[in-house]
């Protein structure tokens, strides 16, 4: 039984399907990537699962149980967090500010800045006075402040250097293996996502294009590529897997 099962999809704006009969999955305690051109449809696909595009038809599952008929804060508090494209945090209000905002009237827990000790020293800073990978940074902490079974990140690498993105992933994965949650993100860097992720759904105009594990993408990717991603690739020349069992880059955020 999957964490989230999303199945035959057809979702969009005002009556207008923009995603159509997309299908996925992601388990516990796995990083999954969607992948895709600009305009393929995986912003939208990512908030219908959260609740907060129209869908039409298809089924949304999470731990086998159907969400279709949640609101999206009753899907936040079934376990989904999103961390959107924008990142949406308050810019006049503190890094612990946002994290108090987060909790509620609990304390946050301690484990929550374990994962990013860079924001224990950034307390008293405002959210406007960061940088983008400290912007991310809190983002991601204030969505694990609800413990999250779904934890789901658009964009994730959007305006950051690579070697901050090269930071963040090794940090969902221990997120994703510890917490045992399940980790869905959007990314950009299509070969440092498939150094990283466990498995890789690729979109295109609408529809799942592709699906399968990352070492079965792997040697498929120059004609994902070609075929689907369009700009979205960066050279092959960036770390393969076999870069990861040498541990580069891998001292986190
Ligand atoms: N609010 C909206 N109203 C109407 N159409 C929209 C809206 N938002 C997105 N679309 C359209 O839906 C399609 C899919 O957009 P979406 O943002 O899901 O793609 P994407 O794969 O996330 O692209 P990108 O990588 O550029 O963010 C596009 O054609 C887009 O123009």
């Amino acid at each position: 039984m999957s964490l989230l099962e999303v199945r035959r999809l057809t979702a969009g704006y005002a009556s207008v399907p923009v995603v159509r009969d997309v299908s996925l999955s992601v388990e516990r305690g796995e990083l999954v990537a969607l992948l895709g051109a600009n305009g393929a449809g995986k912003t939208t696909t990512l908030l219908a699962i959260s609740g907060l595009v129209s869908v039409y038809s298809g089924e949304i599952r999470l731990d086998a149980g159907s969400i279709a008929g949640l609101a999206p804060a009753q899907r936040a508090r079934a376990g989904i967090q999103h961390v959107p494209e924008d990142r949406s945090l308050f810019p006049s209000l503190t890094v612990d500010e946002t994290i108090r905002l987060a909790c509620g009237a609990r304390r946050p827990p301690k484990w929550v800045l374990e994962y990013f000790p860079a924001l224990g020293e950034l307390g008293g800073r405002r959210v406007a006075a960061l940088s983008g990978g400290e912007q991310q940074m809190l983002a991601l902490a204030r969505a694990l402040c609800r413990d999250p079974s779904l934890l789901i990140v658009d964009e994730m690498s959007l305006g950051l250097a690579p070697l901050v993105v090269n930071a963040f992933f090794p940090v969902l994965r221990r997120i994703a293996a510890e917490r045992g949650c399940g980790v869905l993100i959007v990314e950009q860097h299509v070969h440092v996502a498939l150094r990283w992720v466990d498995r890789v759904h690729v979109m295109a105009g609408g529809t799942m294009a592709a699906s399968g594990t990352t070492d079965e993408m792997r040697p498929r990717i120059d004609e994902l590529a070609g075929a689907y991603l369009g700009e979205r690739t960066v050279p092959s020349s960036v770390p393969t897997s076999a870069d990861n069992e040498k541990g580069e880059n891998d001292e986190g955020v």
